[in-house]
């Protein structure tokens, strides 16, 4: 892997081929700043190529992570009007449930920012998984009708500008678990499960194809809990290495970038290299 540093930001890159470009931040302020630098540019390219913002989040530490956009310069320098919002997995609870990453988002980031309401598309929570999976994927075949999402040029999937991910240490990412047949998924854009290893175990998630078809995904990892699981998605750790999640995505046409903490980074080969 290739190191270089990038002091005005106070993070190091890693660039690998085959698993994008890996940038390590001295603590979650610095990762918090950059992480909404990143945003907002894809945001603004995004706009301007095509006119609209189509952001899949996810649940977790990722929502307070964001929390900058809430703030100066980007209350004022982005388009929110162009925002479309969707959901890379979602706990099949009701949206006012604690459960809900609905919730989290809507508590924590949407309620501060000038989203347009009918621009955000949660899950029906009146419905069973399967069928909430289903009509979430009629809603997103929808909207790719229109171009408000983009269609990959290379598989039958929409390209959602960007996805975000979180990583649990186990290596899951959206709810694709590990050892869980949902990773064999490649028809369905949303599939759903019932069998959860963490809780709760009713869920509805993006498959492997349509996370692995977006124009730009980042996984953002925090905490020395998760350096094992960080080094396996990343590290050339050959043959013996476990069917991690996380190690799957792989856009076909798009950027992988993994933002870290100096924690998270602390099995990295790279990470060796310098101190911050
Ligand atoms: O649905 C879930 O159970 C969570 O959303 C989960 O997938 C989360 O994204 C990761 O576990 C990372 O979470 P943290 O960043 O909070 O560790």
């Amino acid at each position: 892997m290739h190191v270089r540093y990038a002091q005005a930001k106070k993070m190091a890159l890693l660039e690998s081929k085959s698993r994008g470009e890996v940038r390590i931040h001295e603590n979650l302020d610095e990762l918090s700043t950059d992480l909404a630098d990143y945003i907002a540019e894809l945001s603004e390219a995004s706009v301007k190529e095509r006119g609209f913002f189509a952001i899949a989040l996810s649940g977790g530490s990722i929502i307070s992570l964001m929390r900058n956009l809430c703030g100066a310069p980007y209350n004022k320098t982005v388009d929110w009007s162009k925002w479309y919002i969707f959901w890379a997995d979602e706990r099949v609870v009701a949206k006012n449930h604690v459960d809900s990453n609905y919730k989290l988002a809507k508590d924590n980031l949407l309620s501060k920012l000038p989203i347009v309401p009918s621009h955000v598309h949660s899950i029906n929570d009146s419905l069973t998984a399967e069928e909430a999976a289903n009509d979430y994927e009629f809603v997103i075949r929808q909207l790719v009708r229109t171009r408000v999402v983009n269609v990959s040029e290379v598989s039958d999937c929409p390209k959602f500008d960007l996805v975000l991910l979180g990583m649990g240490p186990d290596g899951h990412v959206a709810s694709l678990f590990p050892n869980h047949s949902v990773l064999e998924e490649k028809n369905e854009w949303v599939t759903f499960i019932t069998t959860s290893p963490k809780p709760p175990p009713e869920r509805i998630t993006f498959t492997l194809p349509v996370i692995n078809s977006a124009a730009n995904v980042a996984v953002v990892v925090t905490g020395g809990g998760k350096a094992e699981a960080s080094r396996l998605a990343i590290d050339d750790v050959g043959p013996e290495c476990p069917v991690l999640p996380a190690r799957m995505i792989e856009p076909a046409a798009g950027k992988l970038v993994w933002f870290l903490d100096n924690q998270a980074a602390s099995k990295l080969k790279g990470f060796s290299q310098f101190s911050m």
